[in-house]
């Protein structure tokens, strides 16, 4: 099965409406060469902005979080899934390391977000990933497994019929140090097989991003991965010109 590269920009807690209304111009310019799915997840509150912005593109707009509640209720400073999709969100991050590291997030809470995202109409872009104290220990597969158990135990089947994991391993988020296009795929192709021992078909056709340092210069090399479908980008995705160039490394 060929699945079509897919490139995430993660805006985590950076932006401002100038640089909302910037980058929607540069995207409305350079979208019809970008033959690839594309998102952007900005903080909530520039979400609609985005959304308009990028109307006559194929550049969907997302969200970073959202409450693992899915009706109204007295949720004080919580978003939920219908919020977002109403402001036109079509993704949502879920279950970033930061927000399992900085916001006690488990793998419980991470099911639930899941599963409120898709209750929602959202895909949700689910995060796994190890840190360096777990790969230095030769941990990597078991921490995924536990992730990836954590989801095919908990999560309906449209729900991994309809999400996009984004591996992110820890040590590289933010450092400059990107894990290798070799490292990387070995990952990856774990990954689909913890997958594949739960269902084939959707294995096969699960969307799995690389993130951490993904910059213009190391894209193309990572994406050569067969089981590498695309990336989720911090740093680089705050200014159109490098996450278009990141685009562009699709071949
Ligand atoms: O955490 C990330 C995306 O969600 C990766 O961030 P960087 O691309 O800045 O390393």
């Amino acid at each position: 099965m060929t699945r079509r590269k897919f490139i995430a920009g993660n805006w985590k807690m950076n932006g401002s409406v100038g640089q909302v209304d910037a980058f929607g111009r540069a995207l409305v310019e350079a979208a019809p060469s970008l033959d690839c799915d594309l998102a952007v997840c900005v903080p909530f509150v520039y979400v609609e902005r985005l959304a308009r912005a990028l109307e006559s593109t194929h550049v969907a707009a997302g969200a970073q979080d959202l409450s693992s509640e899915v009706d109204p209720g007295a949720f004080t400073g919580e978003i939920n899934g219908s919020m977002l999709a109403e402001c036109g969100a079509r993704y949502v991050v879920v279950g970033h390391s930061e927000r399992r590291e900085m916001f006690g997030e488990t793998d419980d809470i991470v099911v639930a977000k899941a599963e409120a995202a898709i209750a929602a109409g959202l895909t949700p872009i689910v995060c796994i990933g190890e840190s360096l104290e777990q790969r230095e220990a030769d941990e990597t597969e078991n921490v995924l497994a536990r992730q990836i158990g954590a989801l095919t135990r908990g999560c309906e089947r449209r729900t991994l019929e309809a999400m996009v994991l984004a591996y992110e391993p820890i040590w590289a988020i933010g450092t400059g140090r990107s894990a290798t296009p070799e490292q990387a795929q070995s990952v990856h192709a774990f990954v689909r097989s913890q997958i594949a021992n739960w269902d084939a078909t959707i294995a096969d056709s699960l969307p799995i991003l690389y993130g951490g340092s993904v910059k213009p210069d190391n894209a193309s090399a990572l994406f050569a991965g067969a089981d590498v479908d695309g990336a989720l980008v911090g740093g680089a995705s705050l200014k159109a010109d490098s996450f278009v160039d990141i685009a562009r490394a699709v071949i």
